[in-house]
């Protein structure tokens, strides 16, 4: 598990978040049908190459949900969807992003397990922007987590239409309780992200 002073809730104490607990994860799709899945980790497509979900699917705090439900309606009256590449991460997984990335400068671009990962909390989301006249991806200055300086929020020398649609992105998010993370422009941090614990729960045991 991660060091002793952080609020760990190991996968065997799965019930512990009860149905009423403002922590317990709700599942997007439910509460918003017309959001996206492109759940990396539970395919071959990411960086590790292996598949880490046994389920392609993507949870979030309730607070938190609500408020990426939020950020998907207003997105949608501008003619853009949500795409998400992840969202609530068990424990296990970051521990196994984390000894798959080589020690360097890599390293900055995942979270250390000793102290758990902000999507160990349901509180971090990973996503993009689709075009709802075409369906396609819009335009990014990189692909989702690559670990180069193209992918930091300032990164300033993609195209401007990449550039754009990034802003596009953080706008939705940040009006909404967000706060973007400096180095990657998928990822989105919930504000408040640290009165919850973090999670080792695997997706089956969600409930
Ligand atoms: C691995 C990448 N998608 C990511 O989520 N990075 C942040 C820093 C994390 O692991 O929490
Ligand atoms: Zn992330």
């Amino acid at each position: 598990g991660p060091d002793k002073d952080v609020a760990f809730i190991p996968a065997k104490k799965a019930t512990s978040l009860a149905a009423t607990d403002p922590g317990r994860l709700v599942e997007l799709v439910k509460i918003d049908p017309t959001i996206r899945l492109d759940m990396r980790y539970a395919t071959t497509n990411n960086f590790t190459g292996t598949v880490l979900y046994s389920e392609a699917r993507a949870f979030l705090t309730a607070p938190a949900a609500q408020a990426v439900v939020r950020a998907s309606r207003t997105a949608r009256a501008e003619g853009f969807g949500l795409t998400i590449f992840d969202a609530y991460r068990p424990w296990r997984v970051t521990k196994k992003l984390w000894d798959a990335t080589p020690v360097g400068p890599k390293k900055n671009y995942v979270a250390n397990p000793k102290r758990g990962s902000k999507h160990n909390r349901g509180c971090a989301v990973d996503l993009s922007l689709h075009d709802l006249a075409t369906g396609e991806l819009v335009d990014m200055p990189t692909g989702f987590d690559d670990f180069s300086e193209k992918a930091h929020r300032d990164y300033m020398g993609a195209s401007a239409g990449a550039i754009e649609n990034r802003a596009r992105l953080q706008r939705y998010l940040e009006a909404e309780g967000f706060v973007g993370l400096s180095n990657e422009w998928w990822h989105f941090d919930f504000t408040g992200w640290e009165k919850f614990p973090v999670l080792d729960i695997p997706f089956d045991k969600v409930g």
